[in-house]
């Protein structure tokens, strides 16, 4: 809800059509919009309405500015940066001070953000948004709704910022949640199992600290379903990841045993990503970390 003590943040205004609700409604707007033309229309529509004074719009790309301070989010944004602009407002950074934001999302996005742990379609962008805010679904708006008609439908959603936030090195969860849902659909153990990520996670543990700073953390959603299961494949091994191995034999098979003894001591071995909750995401990252396996 908006309350007049309000200070929204609205990104993509357009020409105006939202703007001119929430003018109604906030103490003040700030409008962030990357298309001169569409602001200089908006402005001569809020000027005529007398509204001027409680809009300050700013001209540029959402995803490469500092972000002003703001009370509440709502936005029809444009659907293309939907991922790297949730990144934005809730991953990249521990101090968050706006109660919720509000966004028209492509219904595809909004379910994958609302799936749930043990629904066929739980995936990355969940787990990776869940970790820090909770989504709720308000409404879904056909497609028929807007002039001209685009091809595909939207849903609304509400995201809020966790209170009780982890906190946890989140460039450190991104590479975590990266290996985890590399399969989606296997066992953790199998998509261990690989001689490439084994040799990929020994040189990161060698290298890696954890702190809990702020991150730029703009790929939240990408899952890749690879399917190669293979554990001696090493047929797309870097030139680097040979040489690793060349020098670190012995250390590399214990560096394995250990990832796959940290595996069954927890009880992951058999589960499956898709059926892990955010819970068990944070347990078996702790397991690893305590055990100097790092994945950033
Ligand atoms: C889906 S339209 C929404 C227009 C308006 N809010 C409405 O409801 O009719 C998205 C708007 O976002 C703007 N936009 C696109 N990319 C942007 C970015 N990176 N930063 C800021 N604005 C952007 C576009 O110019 C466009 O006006």
């Amino acid at each position: 809800m908006v309350l007049p003590t309000d200070t929204v943040l609205e990104i993509g205004p357009g020409t105006g059509n939202l703007t001119v609700r929430l003018l109604e409604y906030a103490k003040k707007v700030i409008a962030i919009e990357i298309d001169k033309k569409m602001v200089d229309a908006l402005q001569n529509r809020i000027g005529k309405l007398g509204l001027e004074d409680k809009l300050t719009v700013i001209i540029g790309n959402v995803l490469k500015m500092e972000l002003p301070h703001f009370d509440l989010c709502v936005s029809n944004i444009p659907y293309g940066i939907s991922s790297p602009l949730i990144a934005k407002l809730f991953l990249n950074s521990h101090k968050i001070s706006f109660r919720s934001a509000t966004l028209l999302l492509q219904k595809e996005f909004a379910c994958r953000l609302l799936a749930k742990p043990g629904e066929s379609d739980f995936n990355r962008l969940a787990v990776n948004v869940g970790l820090v805010a909770s989504v709720k679904f308000l409404m879904n708006v056909s497609k028929k709704e807007f002039v001209p008609c685009p091809k595909i439908d939207s849903s609304l959603v509400q995201i809020q910022p966790k209170l009780n936030r982890p906190y946890i090195n989140l460039d450190e969860w991104s590479g975590f949640t990266r290996t985890c849902f590399s399969k989606r659909n296997k066992t953790i153990r199998s998509i261990f199992k690989q001689k490439k990520k084994i040799i990929e996670l020994y040189e990161k543990s060698q290298s890696s600290s954890i702190s809990c700073k702020s991150f730029e953390f703009e790929d939240l959603a990408s899952d890749y379903d690879v399917d190669d299961d293979n554990e001696y494949d090493s047929g797309d091994l870097s030139t680097r990841n040979l040489e690793l191995e060349g020098q670190n034999s012995t250390k590399i098979l214990r560096f394995k045993h250990k990832i796959f003894r940290i595996l069954e001591d927890g009880g992951f071995g058999e589960k499956r990503p898709s059926k892990l909750s955010i819970e068990d995401f944070l347990c078996l990252l702790e397991l690893f970390n305590k055990e100097g396996v790092f994945f950033h």
